[in-house]
């Protein structure tokens, strides 16, 4: 994150406004989001920023989906993560989300076979709709008998921790319930990704000296590492005694799988090293936890703001809901790709090229370079999505047959492109639109008036200060 007074000392390859008035969206964003959102030719969807000599900090920021097909698909295999992503995530161990190369495959391919796996799939249904009936919805009944005003955002956050523990690590939490309990995983997290943020655009030696004289955000970081260690030394301790007492008849979770996983086809897992679980179990759970919750955020807020798109949706779970198919819901499905493409969860991503390279933009990147992707921009270009670019308009989504259209993902990059797209998009998918319609069918909410909205500088795109409504029954 840089400040205003830092990035007009920086040198620029161009000068890149940010149009306040020209968003109907519009928020006041950092400095990543900053590319030139008017921008319809390619030249102005990239920039070079200079940090100050030798603090590391030159980095090139594109949203040119030449430059994203390049590097995520085509030449997939120049651009890791890289060493320096490492060193930035370090709090993730080696689990999927920061490793490359060999581990990277056999996380990958484990990971492929447990989230397509019968039992792990029936395991999210049955736990999405028991926190549904016991969590979510006595939760709002209650709000809307006391009639007080809730944060909508920390309700998904619960809900999503509470499946997706349930689904990684086989434990229920209990976060979501009418008493509100403290959840000390989700501050830790929260703490640790806008730490994780401010790395990216820092020197590494700046961070890490904070890091090991316990200043500021680096300080909240130590403790909330600590925090989560202690969650998961507890939970990984308590299964393998539960499996030493031969009593794991439990249904599949990822902890479960990964200390059973087959070494002898996943050469480099170590399923007896109780960190390598830990890494791998706590990247999951942070991925199936922070981006539904903040989709689910942006989404009703938009549909705050477009009471014609709700009343779509609402028309659509009347005519066509059938809860053994969610497909069936086109215009919803179009309305929550639209939410993602204005607000996506993951707003940037980082790539670093391991030889010298030649974008198709032109700009040449050297080995170990930083670039970052930055997929919020890349969401709201003109060039891409045409004049209407920042309007919140689903159709764009549906074909002239009624279908859902198809938008090539270095397009839109929500769930990532390439060999490390998402590999939970359709549980998410299917998760967000069970909760969308619990919600929509059985409630009306109202945004508290004066509620402030504006992102927080986080690798995660959350309310700073929450999403404040009040509901009412509808049924
Ligand atoms: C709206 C919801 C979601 C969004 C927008 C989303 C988006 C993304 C993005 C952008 C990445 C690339 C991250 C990177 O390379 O740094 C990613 C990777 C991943 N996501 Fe998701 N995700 C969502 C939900 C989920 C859920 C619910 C799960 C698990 C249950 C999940 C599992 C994963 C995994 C395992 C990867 C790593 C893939 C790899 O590196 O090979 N995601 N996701």
């Amino acid at each position: 994150f840089l400040p205003p007074q830092e990035i007009s000392r920086s040198s620029y390859s161009q000068e890149l406004a940010f149009p306040r008035d020209a968003s109907r969206n519009a928020l006041p964003y950092p400095s990543y989001l900053r590319l030139d959102l008017r921008g319809s030719r390619g030249h102005q969807s990239n920039f070079f920023f200079k940090g100050p000599w030798l603090s590391g900090t030159d980095m090139l920021f594109t949203a040119e989906p030449r430059n994203i097909h390049h590097m995520l698909s085509l030449n997939f295999g120049n651009y890791p993560k890289g060493p320096e992503f490492k060193k930035i995530f370090d709090v993730l161990g080696d689990g999927i989300l920061s490793v490359d190369l060999q581990l990277w495959e056999d996380l990958r391919k484990s990971n492929h076979a447990i989230f397509h796996h019968p039992e792990l799939l029936e395991l999210s249904v049955r736990s999405n709709t028991r926190k549904l009936k016991e969590g979510l919805v006595p939760f709002l009944d209650n709000a809307a008998h006391e009639n007080i005003i809730i944060d909508l955002q920390d309700v998904f956050k619960r809900f999503m921790f509470d499946t997706s523990s349930i689904l990684m690590t086989g434990y229920d939490p209990m976060s979501l319930s009418i008493n509100m309990p403290e959840v000390e995983f989700g501050e830790a997290a929260e703490t640790g990704e806008e730490a994780i943020y401010y790395r990216h655009f820092k020197p590494v030696i700046l961070w890490r000296l904070q890091n090991w004289l316990g200043i500021g955000l680096e300080r909240k970081m130590r403790s909330s590492l600590a925090t989560v260690n202690r969650m998961f030394a507890k939970i990984i301790s308590s299964r393998r005694e539960e499996i030493c007492r031969g009593e794991c008849g439990r249904s599949m979770d990822a902890l479960t799988y990964y200390m059973n996983v087959d070494t002898s086809k996943y050469k480099l897992l170590i399923p007896t090293n109780d960190t390598f679980i830990r890494d791998v179990v706590f990247s999951l759970l942070l991925a199936g936890r922070d981006t539904p919750s903040s989709a689910l955020t942006w989404f009703f807020w938009l549909l705050s703001k477009h009471p014609q798109v709700l009343t779509k949706i609402q028309h659509e779970i009347n005519t066509k809901y059938d809860p053994t198919d969610l497909e069936k819901l086109v215009y919803l499905h179009a309305a929550l790709s639209e939410s993602m493409r204005l607000y996506p969860p993951l707003p940037f991503n980082h790539k670093s090229p391991a030889k010298p390279d030649v974008l198709p933009s032109g700009h040449k990147v050297e080995a170990n370079s930083k670039i970052v992707i930055c997929i919020y921009a890349l969401g709201r270009m003109r060039s891409i999505w045409g004049e209407d670019a920042l309007d919140f308009k689903p159709e764009r989504w549906i074909t002239d047959s009624g279908d859902l259209r198809h938008e090539p993902s270095y397009k839109f990059m929500a769930f990532n492109a390439g060999p490390r797209a998402c590999l939970g998009k359709h549980l998410a998918l299917s998760q967000m639109k069970m909760v969308a319609v619990e919600i929509i069918q059985k409630y009306d909410f109202e945004v508290t008036k004066g509620h402030k909205v504006e992102p927080v500088p986080s690798i995660i795109l959350r309310m700073k200060h929450g999403f404040n409504v009040t509901v009412t029954k509808n049924i």
